[in-house]
């Protein structure tokens, strides 16, 4: 268990120390668990005199020498114990709380009905001051707050768009014409001058080359007008938060989804929870909402510790503004904790926080333990009743709110946001649409209980990075001149604990950093399935409000990319049937307000009679408070709404037939019909005249995981192929869907296209690859000998690419190495994954299977790249394997070829050996991985290898027996395919 040489304290991170005699010391002979002197005072003076992993009583004699040590400081000891009881009988009634308020369809929960009631109350006295936020305001030692900058002016706009520098754009434009144009004439040259002895080869590779040019361009030419942006967040807080006023900033809706908590572990959620809900933002405008796919009372259980654990996080979060708010990675940072912080009490403060958390994760973790085996008769709450959830499909709906105004308090007794768990209903024969369900049910369930105007979605495993990250968010949302059209801010994703060369491209930096920032200047960036901050009515198929008035405002000004002409609609949008319809629909929804608060007077009854009357029902369910929140376009719930009818209308709203027979997925919420539900959501806003604003913080805003092992990767890659191939087979195709409105840009569609068809590079990309080893097996190639001419065009077209690709990198940042990761990559999903999902994307329409959402697993300690070795055995490492070994046979059969010869072959091979080795430079990163750490490898995947690879080989050898000299340049003229 222990490390040789000096072991850590657990606690603080630093040296364990030297006892007098020299030896390392250790507070607990039991299970030397390092902690290190000063630590264990500490927590001697806390009065736990046991140890922390094994529960044993530390040394007499220590205690002794600890004790004799400090007399001075037991009234802080006293005062921190006493809290500490506090601490744990709030826990104790959390965790009763949980018991007795069932989750059942019971409208009569007490809880409930006093929450909502005290939260009504809340809603009529709101025009008092934020109290709690001044209070912890006031605690934040001045140096910590805002510098005594000039007064922000409140008027300004709270954003500016930074296009790149005209310097770095100009000539990458230039460049891409000349490639455009360098590649016309390369095509002339190559489909006018066929290889006569070897035809198919130069047909093949001649297709592959046309597919590839034109994929570049749907990839190229959407990064046309990248722009970057600046948030002023200064001014967003001097306009809607003006001292001795209630702060005017809008609510937001946090999700967070997760399905197993197995391979997701409960500690990676509850960081990410703890983060949400030490957010810098005011409390009561912060709802966290956890949706449980799984149904799993761990989750639920973890869930409860981390509510109570967050009554002691938060306040500290906020105190010392440390980030990131997530505890574990808090903790884990390698930086000196004390710069910056001068407040005294912080290193001491500290230190008990880090104890607090040890302790809270040793409980999770003991959950955790403990339900690695399901008990026969299922799981038992502890006030003896059954769990709900034990049959995962097929299981009621269950919600359960903790904290909150009327909830538990921090020890501070502040407020904290409400943080709800929730279980869709989950029954044999429904459909429940995997993640996009999952988040429909919260959209449905946060519009009956909080009904907050923005929504910000995250994986389970992206943590809040930046607590500022919601005003940046903001910083769009509620600027007037900005946010009117904005469905949606996305952040990019970026991740920890990846290694550091990032093998497989895990970051994704091409995408993010290049690619997005192209998408900014258009119409906006595509939604990525988290770290993104949605507008509610954007969710509900609304267009946006200013579409109908376009067509006069965009002759003016083009506010998104400043050049017009590229990208704005046709200035004479036609009033297609579909806009008058949403135009109707507008007016219904006008009138549908209007009636209720003409019919407040009325009963329950009839007003729901009343709702009904209008199509609402067939859009968005049989439910009348959720239609009834759709309709407050600045969220919020109904003052008049019942209590007992929000619990009702709560468990309603995510039972399993719900969606039937209504537009759920098809026209609002996430859509549905993808494993990629992200794409189709940010799609179908996209086509409905959307803009979507990409927001890079310097600091960024969330950070996740990713799978950094090869076969974990091809997975993750494979089902994200399988998403693009099932959206290109659905009605939602980008080729020819939305053209209707008109609203949706050229550019737009043209990056749309290119997400949906990437998949199918794959085919050429096999074929590509292995022409290289063909060509050094038979003695042919793809290309005749060159004339002058073509030499030219052949060094143009290699220049381009690399020019485009220097260029690219110098506007973007990117690093050279990132760049060449991404290409890396590029071949080896191509040639596996992307292949894989091709076959099965066409496999499930004809057969009608269904596709399942393989959750990736989350590493849940800092087992330093240890994943990064592991190679399980799956098919997907079949087709590069073969692929690296076909051409390197296909080398030394070329040099051996070359040997035989003598002088005159070695120019054609170098040719060959070149497009060879761009193959396996290509599929390197591949071997790397195949190899793992010990250079075991599969074997299964060897033999099937090795297999395909001396049959294919063999095949070649035999049509063109090389060795011989004698008349293989007459076999290789005449025989050209294998039947020959
Ligand atoms: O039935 C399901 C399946 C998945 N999830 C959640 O979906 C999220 C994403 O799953 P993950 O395995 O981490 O997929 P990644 O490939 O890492 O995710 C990326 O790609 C997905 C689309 O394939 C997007 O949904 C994600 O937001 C995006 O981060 C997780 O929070 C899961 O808990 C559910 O809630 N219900
Ligand atoms: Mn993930
Ligand atoms: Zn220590
Ligand atoms: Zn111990």
């Amino acid at each position: 268990m222990m490390e040789s040489g000096a072991p850590v304290c657990h606690t603080c991170g630093e040296n364990v120390g030297l006892k007098a005699n020299g030896e390392h010391f250790v507070a607990c002979h039991e299970c030397n668990f390092p902690v290190c002197k000063t630590c264990f005072e500490y927590d001697l003076k806390e009065g736990r005199k046991a140890c922390l992993q094994c529960g044993s009583p530390y040394d007499e004699n220590l205690l002794d020498d600890v004790e004799k040590a400090s007399g001075d400081q037991s009234t802080m000891a006293a005062h921190l114990s006493k809290s500490q009881e506090v601490g744990v009988h709030a826990r104790h009634i959390s965790s009763v709380s949980t018991l007795d308020s069932e989750m059942t369809e019971d409208n009569g929960n007490p809880i409930w009905k006093n929450r909502v009631e005290s939260w009504k109350e809340k809603k009529s006295k709101k025009k008092k001051p934020a109290k709690v936020k001044v209070d912890t305001e006031a605690q934040v030692p001045p140096e910590q707050q805002m510098e005594d900058k000039p007064a922000p002016d409140a008027s300004q706009p709270l954003s500016t768009i930074i296009p790149i520098q005209k310097s770095k754009l100009a000539p990458y434009r230039t460049v891409i014409i000349m490639r455009l144009i360098i590649l016309g004439l390369f095509f002339h040259y190559r489909v006018t001058n066929p290889v006569e002895s070897a035809f198919p080869l130069w047909l093949t590779s001649v297709i592959c080359e046309i597919w590839f040019a034109f994929s570049w361009v749907l990839d190229q030419f959407p990064k046309w007008s990248p722009i970057d942006r600046e948030t002023y967040i200064d001014r967003l807080s001097a306009r809607y938060e003006r001292e001795g006023e209630p702060s005017e900033l809008a609510a937001v809706d946090f999700f967070v989804s997760t399905v197993d908590p197995l391979k997701e572990p409960p500690l990676i959620t509850a960081n990410t929870v703890l983060s949400i809900l030490a957010v810098d933002y005011p409390v009561d405008k912060v709802s966290c909402y956890v949706s449980d796919d799984g149904a799993a009372m761990l989750t639920f259980e973890s869930l409860v510790e981390t509510a109570d654990f967050a009554r002691k996080w938060v306040p500290f979060c906020k105190k010392f503004a440390i980030e990131p708010r997530a505890p574990e990675f808090y903790f884990s940072q390698k930086i000196d904790y004390l710069k910056d912080k001068v407040q005294p009490s912080f290193v001491k403060e500290r230190r008990a926080m880090k104890r607090d958390y040890e302790e809270f994760k040793i409980r999770v973790n003991a959950l955790v333990a403990k339900a690695q085996k399901t008990p026969e008769e299922g799981w038992t709450m502890q006030d003896g009743t059954p769990w709900p959830g034990n049959n995962t499909r097929d299981h009621p709906g269950m919600i359960q709110v903790f904290l909150g105004y009327s909830g538990a308090r921090d020890i501070e007794g502040n407020e904290l946001p409400r943080l709800v768990y929730v279980s869709r209903e989950k029954r044999p024969g429904y459909q429940h649409h995997k993640k996009a369900g999952a988040e429909n049910a919260l959209v449905r369930v946060s519009a009956v209980l909080t009904n907050a105007p923005y929504i910000l979605n995250l994986d389970c495993d992206h943590y809040v990075n930046n607590s500022k990250a919601v005003r940046e968010a903001m910083c769009f949302m509620m600027d007037p001149q900005v946010g009117r059209d904005v469905c949606y801010v996305q952040f990019p994703q970026r991740f920890d604990g990846i290694d550091r060369s990032d093998r497989y491209a895990n970051r994704n930096t091409v995408f993010f950093d290049v690619n997005m920032r192209g998408l900014d200047g258009i119409q906006g960036p595509v939604y990525v399935g988290t770290g993104c901050v949605f507008n509610r009515q954007a969710l509900y198929g609304y267009g946006p409000p200013s579409m109908p008035s376009l067509p006069k405002s965009s002759s003016s000004s083009c506010s998104w990319c400043g050049c017009c002409s590229c990208c704005c609609p046709s200035k004479k949008e036609p009033k297609d049937p579909s806009e008058l319809y949403r135009d109707a629909k507008r007016e219904e929804l006008d009138a549908a307000i209007f009636n209720l608060r003409e019919i407040e007077n009325y009963d329950d009854y009839e007003r729901s009679m009343l709702i009904s009357q209008t199509s609402f029902e067939k859009t968005f369910g049989l439910s009348s408070v959720f239609i009834e929140s759709t309709l407050m376009e600045n969220g919020g719930v109904a003052e008049s709404a019942n209590p007992s009818t929000l619990i009702k209308e709560a468990i309603h709203v995510i039972s399993c037939g719900y969606e039937e027979k209504t537009a759920w997925g098809k026209e609002i919420g996430w859509i549905y019909g993808s494993v990629t539900e992200d794409i189709l959501t940010g799609f179908k806003m996209h086509c409905r005249g959307w803009r979507s604003i990409y927001c890079m913080p310097l600091r960024p805003a969330f950070k996740g995981s990713a799978p950094i092992n090869l076969s974990d990767r091809l997975h993750q890659v494979l089902r994200w192929a399988l998403g693009s191939v099932e959206i290109f087979l659905s009605r939602h195709c980008p080729l020819w869907y939305g053209f209707g409105g008109g609203r949706l840009k050229w550019l737009q569609r043209l990056a749309y296209i290119n997400t949906i068809v990437y998949p199918f590079t794959s085919l050429p990309l096999v074929a590509y690859c292995s022409l290289p080893a063909i060509c050094l097996l038979t003695g042919k190639f793809i290309i005749p000998t060159l004339s002058n001419l073509a030499s030219v065009l052949f060094l143009g077209l290699f220049l381009s690419i690399i020019v485009t690709a220097v260029l690219e990198l110098r506007w973007s940042g990117v690093s050279i190495e990132d760049l060449w990761r991404n290409e890396q990559f590029w071949v080896i999903g191509g040639v596996s994954a992307h292949l894989f999902a091709v076959f099965q994307g066409f496999l499930k329409m004809l057969a009608g299977v269904d596709t399942n959402f393989t959750v990736t697993a989350k590493a849940a300690d800092d087992a330093e790249f240890g994943e990064l070795y592991i190679v399980k055995w799956t098919t997907l490492l079949i087709p590069p394997t073969t692929l690296l070994i076909v051409n390197m046979v296909g080398v030394v059969a070329g040099f051996s070829d070359a040997l035989n010869k003598g002088y005159e072959a070695w120019g054609p091979l170098f040719g060959k050996v070149f497009f060879s080795f761009w193959v396996i430079l290509h599929l390197y990163p591949f071997l790397k991985g195949l190899m793992g750490r010990q250079n075991r490898t599969p074997t299964i995947v060897v033999l099937w290898s090795v297999l395909l690879a001396s049959v294919f080989s063999l095949v070649w050898v035999r049509i063109n027996p090389f060795v011989n000299t004698g008349n293989s340049t007459a076999t290789t003229s005449s025989c050209i395919a294998i039947d020959c």
